[in-house]
């Protein structure tokens, strides 16, 4: 709906308005003017008219006057009946005048004669004056002005006989009559004939004796005999007039105009109420205001003075102001008119001001939408353009894709396809013909098992887009993998018609998945699990566990003296070491268990127990032995063995961290007692980790605090039983721990590469005791030192070895070196070349140990060795187990083949003691002669030359 537009003043039409209120006044105003100055003219013309009439008929009655005056001038003496018929018809004639009469000069001395004589005529007439207000007979004077004749007598009665002179205010008129001949007027005053509140005058003009010549006033004087009078009732006189002269105006004369006519002085032309004669109204004193002419009509007063009687006359003539439409409503009319046509124009501007500003705005709408459709209609051109050109463009990028493009209809039967681009035919190795027409399973051959095949069919049975990654085949057979995007395509009506589908080739990408989720969970070494992969498997086995309340074993392998054969063979040979662990210990286990390369030399087994297959230490042993094979590596042979700590779920913990930690430290604690071995996880092991770390921390310091001390054990020879040699075992003397045995740091040592300046401490020590006993002159002892895997492997070994000698001054053939089997049997040629450098030096050789390991008898002829050290595992159950007896004769026979010196370790008992000097073994160590002792004890042994008792070894040889 168009909205209206909001109202507004056209300022055309305000101007028009504003000319026509303008121009209506203006029009107003001049007719007002004309109106009022023709009310003025109209007003003066009838106030003159007026005042002619009063001037007529005073003049009028003058006339009258004169004539009857000329009467007596004519006729000298002229009796009362000729007066009355001269004076009726004239009274006739003038209305004006109230009467005429005769006064007649009479003398006090013809008084009486006079009465007499009037009485004939009027019985009881006397002369007659008003004495207080009452007539009367007139008091005797010199001269008596005696009212004779009068008419008309009606209503004149009590004139007749009056003594005019009686009344004083005539005098001044009455004397200016005589002096001029002329008539002449009294002021007002009550007629005595007067019965109202009217007053009156009169006009009096001498009458002279007849025959006498006038000159002058004395003259006149002296010769007037009477007057004749004309007497006027003042107001009545006026209003006659005025009746008699203008009987047509006079209506309208008293409806609009006041007038006053008054008699006054000559000298005294202002108003004055005692000279007034007439009056119709107050006239009113116009004071004109500047505009009160455009409303009302206010004529000047007309004012005319005229001489009559000897009096000046003054009329004045003035009307009221009154509202102009009283007169005339032509000016309002025109002002209306004009203001109607003002507003009608003004109007009729704003109507078309109105109607042109809707027309303009319509224009500027039509405008609008015109420029609109004409911007929407090239907007659409450049549309289609674009259109066209995305469209090219489309198709050119279709034409290039990287990516196979198909178009499939949606209606043919098995969404034949209608399209494919350049990249399908390269892609799959079909041409557009072979394929156009077909449909998209042809790339899945008989491979049609794939879950993405059932999503690829759902979306064309649900009409809807889907994705699915798909294993398809070239025309060669050859597989990719593939990303499909399928999409319905819908024509105008909503409806599918076709499908396309983007085919991405993902094998790189897959194959590239495939590395990066083995790289993320495999290692790369050994292809085990890797830490990630582990904990992951080992999570999923104790949700399993946990649910079925099975238990897991966590197997923590960790290789003995791998670091050895890494450091002496180089990098190479270690991972083709671990390569072969990792490939035996995955062999020993079923395919579902989980092994894992921690780094290094350490491995983590997964072992959740299963139905069909309880866990036992069966599987350990059985993963011991695999590692335990010989291995050779670049033409060596190896033995290697392993340390093994096993935990329990859900016992020994109920995550994959907790269990894996557990096996660690219970693999150390098996490391501890002796390696090639297994431990399982006790509470107590991990006090005992904890303790090992305090302990490593310390281990730092403890050389250069002086904490170490070497204890000596003797060696005793079986044949002389006296002391031939001692071995010298190090002990850590721990502030807080006390004496700290070496079984609890040393592998620690070994680890953290301390046992270097610590071995190399423990030789120079040793050096040193031994030659400071032989200066004391305690005998020539032998003394057997240690040296650890890390020493061996150690570049100065033997420099430092003879470092010590010379700095000890110990002859070498007082030292022995003990190294242990699996030491030397962890890389045999490597050994050789060091045993032999170190036989050099002059120093003996021992293998400790003995048995332990895995060593074969046949490369003992091949070590420069001089002594033989049987484990003392096996000279424990000597006297118990036949096959630990055996295998110590069968040690001390070899031995003796080998010429080597065999000494027994451990020998506790005097069974022990006795089997091994039944088989002729040359020495024995071990608690059944003495445990390690100090420096001091054994130097006292020594000095007492304290030997082998002679009954024990005597009751038994
Ligand atoms: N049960 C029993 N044990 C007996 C008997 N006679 C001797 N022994 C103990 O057996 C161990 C013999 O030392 P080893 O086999 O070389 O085994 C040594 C050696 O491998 C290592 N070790 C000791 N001192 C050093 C050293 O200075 N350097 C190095 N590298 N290793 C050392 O620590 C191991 C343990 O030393 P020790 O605790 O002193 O333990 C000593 C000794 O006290 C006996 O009759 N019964």
């Amino acid at each position: 709906m168009r909205s209206r537009p909001p109202f507004s003043l056209s300022m055309a039409a305000v101007l028009t308005l504003i000319l026509g209120v303008v121009i209506s006044a203006i029009l107003f105003a001049s007719l007002r003017r004309l109106e009022h100055d023709n009310a003025d003219i109209e007003f003066r013309q009838h106030a003159k008219l007026h005042v002619v009439a009063i001037q007529k008929s005073l003049d009028n009655s003058m006339r009258v006057l004169t004539d009857i005056n000329q009467l007596f001038v004519a006729f000298g003496n002229v009796s009362r009946e000729q007066f009355r018929l001269f004076a009726e018809p004239l009274l006739a004639r003038n209305p004006t005048i109230q009467a005429l009469n005769y006064q007649r000069l009479v003398y006090e001395a013809d008084r009486l004669a006079y009465e007499a004589g009037m009485r004939e005529q009027f019985p009881g007439f006397s002369i007659t004056e008003k004495i207080n207000g009452v007539l009367a007979p007139a008091r005797p004077r010199d001269r008596y002005r005696v009212v004779d004749y009068i008419e008309p007598m009606q209503g004149n009665e009590p004139a007749l006989g009056f003594d005019a002179d009686s009344y004083g205010m005539q005098q001044e008129a009455m004397q200016r009559a005589i002096d001029t001949g002329e008539p002449s007027a009294t002021g007002l005053f009550q007629l005595l004939q007067e019965r109202g509140t009217q007053r009156g005058f009169i006009v009096l003009m001498p009458v002279y004796r007849h025959g006498i010549t006038l000159t002058d006033a004395p003259s006149r004087r002296a010769a007037v005999i009477g007057f004749t009078a004309a007497v006027f009732r003042s107001s009545d006189l006026i209003a006659k007039a005025l009746a008699v002269e203008n009987p047509g105006s006079l209506t309208m004369a008293e409806r609009d105009i006041d007038i006053n006519v008054d008699v006054g002085a000559l000298m005294n032309p202002v108003w004055d109420e005692q000279s007034l004669i007439y009056g119709t109204g107050k006239l009113p004193s116009i004071e004109k205001s500047a505009f009160g002419w455009l409303l009302y009509d206010q004529p000047q007063p007309y004012r005319q003075v005229f001489q009559i009687a000897g009096k000046t006359w003054r009329v004045e003539i003035a009307t009221p102001s009154t509202l102009f439409t009283k007169r005339s409503s032509n000016a309002l009319w025109a002002l209306l008119a004009a203001l109607l046509f003002s507003g009608g124009t003004a109007f009729c501007m704003q109507i078309m001001a109105n109607r042109s500003r809707r027309i303009q705005k319509l224009v500027d709408e039509r405008t609008l939408q015109l420029r609109s459709v004409n911007e929407d209609l090239i907007a659409d051109i450049a549309a289609r353009k674009r259109t066209e050109q995305a469209l090219q463009l489309r198709q050119r990028a279709i034409e290039a894709s990287a990516n196979a493009i198909i178009i499939t209809s949606a209606t043919a039967p098995d969404y034949a396809i209608e399209y494919v681009n350049p990249a399908f035919e390269r892609i799959t190795g079909y041409t557009a013909a072979e394929v156009i027409g077909r449909n998209l399973g042809l790339l899945w051959e008989k491979d049609r098992e794939q879950s993405g095949i059932k999503e690829i069919r759902g979306c064309t049975l649900e009409q809807r887009e889907g994705h699915a990654v798909l294993r398809n085949y070239r025309k060669d057979g050859a597989m990719f993998w593939s990303d499909l995007y399928i999409a319905p395509v819908r024509d105008d009506a909503g409806n599918v018609s076709h499908y396309v589908a983007a085919q991405y080739d993902i094998t790189s990408t897959k194959r590239y998945e495939s590395e990066l989720e083995f790289q993320t969970n495999r290692d790369a070494l050994t292809g085990l699990a890797n830490r990630n992969l582990l904990r992951d498997r080992l999570g999923q086995a104790i949700s399993y566990a946990y649910r079925y309340g099975h238990p897991i074993w966590v197997l923590f392998v960790d290789l003995d003296r791998f670091k050895f054969i890494n450091d002496t063979l180089g990098h190479q040979a270690g991972d083709v070491l671990l390569k072969a662990v990792a490939d035996r210990v995955q062999s020993s286990v079923r395919d579902t268990d989980t092994v894992a390369r921690m780094g290094g030399d350490e491995f983590v087994l997964v072992l959740p127990e299963r139905t069909d297959a309880g866990l036992s230490t069966g599987i350990v042993k059985r993963i011991m032995d695999a590692i335990a094979q010989p291995l050779t590596i670049e033409g060596h042979e190896f033995f290697i063995s392993c340390s093994i700590g096993v935990s329990v779920y859900p016992s020994d913990g109920a995550t994959p961290e907790e269990l894996i930690k557990h096996a660690d430290v219970a693999m150390y604690r098996a490391k501890e007692t002796g390696r090639n071995n297994f431990q399982f996880y006790t509470s107590e092991m991990n006090e005992r980790a904890l303790e090992r770390l305090r302990i490593e921390g310390d281990l730092r310091n403890a050389l250069e605090r002086n904490e170490f001390v070497l204890y000596y054990q003797p060696q005793v020879d079986l044949r002389t039983r006296e002391i031939v040699g001692v071995e010298a075992l190090i002990r850590w003397q721990h502030p807080e721990f006390g004496m700290v045995p070496p079984i609890r740091f040393i592998g620690l040592a070994e680890e953290t590469g301390l046992i270097v300046p610590i071995g190399a401490w423990a030789i120079q020590e040793a050096c040193r005791q031994c030659k400071k006993w032989q200066k004391e002159g305690l005998g020539h002892p032998r003394v057997a030192v240690n040296l650890s895997a890390r020493q061996f492997t150690q570049q100065d070994l033997v420099d430092c070895v003879a470092a010590a000698l010379n700095e000890t001054g110990l002859a070498a053939e007082y030292l022995e070196i003990e190294l242990t089997e699996s030491l030397v049997m962890a890389d045999v040629d490597h050994a050789i070349g060091i045993l032999r450098e170190l036989k050099a030096l002059g120093v003996q050789l021992s293998i400790d140990d003995f048995g332990t390991g895995y060593s074969s008898l046949s490369y003992l002829k091949r070590f420069p060795i001089d002594v033989l050290k049987i484990d003392r595992s096996f000279v424990n159950d000597i006297t118990i187990d036949p096959d630990d007896a055996a295998i110590v004769a069968s040690i001390i026979s070899l031995a003796h083949s080998l010429r080597l010196q065999v000494i027994a370790e451990g020998v506790e008992t005097i069974e022990q003691l006795g089997y091994l000097r039944k088989h002729e073994c040359d020495q024995i160590q071990g608690y059944f002669f003495s445990r390690p002792i100090p420096a001091e004890a054994m130097g006292r042994m020594l000095q007492d030359g304290h030997r082998l008792q002679a009954e024990s070894a005597g009751t038994l040889i």
